[in-house]
């Protein structure tokens, strides 16, 4: 036995803060796609599910895809302070429920959004910013952005072509971002977030208990 293989050194604990992973891109570049992947081979993050004023595309769920809301209910929640945030995209209203995202963090699980770039600025402006990693997707180039859209089949021509129209816009906030990703092939863009999200988990601030367990380890 050395003086070093103390067998009294306290474990770490699940001491660590939830981490707010913001997934941000044009429509039609692959967030939900991405998204779906992450949450399916990941236990530590949960959805954030927006609310939102625009009709459910067939096959999504209320309460599992977005909370389908009416313009008055959606009203309610911003004057009921219910939203950590909200925008205006595309004619329709979509916001973040704050209760679960706030239930998330305090419990020291991890919360993925797909939100747009206002709704990433206002989570900058909160008292949570230090919680906030910010990713942007990239298509490889515009005409795969419009392939993607038609080959989705959920939207009529008049609604991709609106949404074309949108995404130089919002492409132009790609400096607003911590991680910028070019969507090009999906495992590996789904590498590249997995790499991101695993980097951020061991930020030294994150890691509450760390404190603790090296002043065990000291014996301090
Ligand atoms: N600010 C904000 N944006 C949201 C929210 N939920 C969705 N969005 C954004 O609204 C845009 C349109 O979403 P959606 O209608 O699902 O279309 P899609 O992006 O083509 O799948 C996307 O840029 C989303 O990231 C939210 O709660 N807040
Ligand atoms: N890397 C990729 N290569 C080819 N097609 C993709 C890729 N990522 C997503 N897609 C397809 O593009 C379409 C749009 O993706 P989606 O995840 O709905 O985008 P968003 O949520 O950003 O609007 C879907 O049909 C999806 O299957």
């Amino acid at each position: 036995m050395t003086r070093f293989s103390r067998p009294d050194v306290p474990a770490r604990g699940p001491e660590r803060r939830g981490l707010m992973f913001v997934l941000s891109s044009p429509s039609g570049a692959g967030k939900t796609t991405l998204s779906r992947a992450l949450l399916a081979e990941d236990g530590d993050i949960t959805m954030s599910v927006s609310a939102t004023t625009r009709p459910p595309r067939p096959g999504e769920v209320d309460g599992v895809d977005y909370y389908f809301v009416s313009p008055d209910q959606f009203q309610t929640m911003i004057e009921g302070n219910a939203l950590l945030e909200w925008a205006t995209v595309f004619g329709n209203r979509y916001g973040t429920p704050r209760r679960p995202v706030e239930d998330s963090l305090a419990a020291g699980r991890d919360v993925l959004f797909d939100i747009d770039w206002q709704g990433t600025q206002q989570l900058q402006q909160t008292d949570a910013a230090s919680d906030l990693v910010r990713v942007f997707i990239l298509p490889p180039h515009l005409a795969e952005l419009e392939r993607r859209l038609i080959g989705r089949n959920t939207d009529h021509p008049e609604v991709i072509a609106d949404r074309m129209a949108r995404a130089c816009d919002e492409i132009r906030h790609w400096g607003e971002y911590d991680y910028v990703l070019v969507n090009d092939d999906a495992e590996t863009c789904l590498n590249e977030i997995r790499a991101i999200l695993k980097a951020e988990r061991l930020r030294r601030k994150r890691q509450l208990g760390l404190a603790n367990f090296v002043r065990g380890m000291l014996g301090e």
